[in-house]
């Protein structure tokens, strides 16, 4: 596969295009420190030790092994926040989540072109995955996410706190880290509504209805969209 890719940039920004959900400040200032207290006194594995056969051969990173106390209590907190975003909630449609895989990447260390296992850990079927950074860009070089995508590849390198959502569909990569460290929580999620084009359709009409209910003048109109959200979800949802 290209390791060049073209038309690349960096989002270090708010975009929400709802296949590519960016959420800022998934955790505050507080939970992202408390974490990397936790962190640093965690003990971790090679990171091959969870890869499937092929993905196995490409990855190079640690992992917080996850019988410690460090790993549950920093995955309580992560599902907190989470439980409370309605970003998420709404977007995603989250039935199921995996256990996190809270990573570090030193310098030398890498995941290469890769596509996730669709069905992973207690049978849960991989919808969206979700990167959440939890340091800042400016620590460490190299290290984006990259994801392949129809209009060329995309990077995320994002602020400590903010989290990225993708479809498991895409093949993607962690590029190589070449100074400083990495560090970030993984997960994968079952969404209710599998298909990528309908969970986007859905988060669309949501977001149009919420929209029209802060209008006092349009109860029936946001009366309907809302009965067709409803039932759309309704009809997909599984
Ligand atoms: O570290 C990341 O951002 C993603 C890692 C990844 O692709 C994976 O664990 O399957
Ligand atoms: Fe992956």
């Amino acid at each position: 596969m290209d390791s060049q890719p073209t038309n690349a940039h960096v989002n270090n920004i708010c975009i929400l295009n709802n296949t590519y959900l960016h959420i800022p400040d998934l955790l505050s200032e507080t939970e992202v420190h408390d974490i990397r207290f936790l962190f640093k006194s965690g003990a971790f594995d090679d990171g091959r030790l969870t890869a499937y056969s092929a993905a196995k051969e490409v990855k190079s990173n640690l992992q917080l092994n996850p019988q410690t106390q460090e790993h549950v209590a920093i995955q309580q907190n992560i599902l907190a926040a989470l439980n409370r975003n309605t970003l998420f909630r709404n977007a995603v449609l989250p039935h199921s989540i995996h256990p996190f895989v809270i990573s570090n990447y030193k310098p030398g260390m890498h995941y290469g072109w890769h596509v996730d296992s669709p069905v992973m850990g207690n049978m849960i079927r991989t919808d969206v995955a979700l990167t959440i950074f939890l340091n800042d860009p400016e620590e460490y070089d190299g290290g984006e996410l990259e994801l392949q995508t129809a209009n060329g590849n995309i990077l995320y390198k994002l602020n400590k706190g903010d989290a990225i959502c993708y479809p498991c569909t895409q093949v993607h990569r962690v590029r190589e880290v070449t100074r400083g460290e990495r560090n970030v929580a993984v997960s994968w999620v079952q969404s209710l509504v599998k298909e990528t084009v309908y969970r986007k359709m859905l988060f669309e009409i949501f977001q149009v209805t919420e929209n029209l209910r802060s209008k006092a003048l349009v109860e029936e109109e946001y009366l309907v969209l809302q009965q067709h959200y409803s039932n759309l979800l309704r009809m997909w949802a599984n």
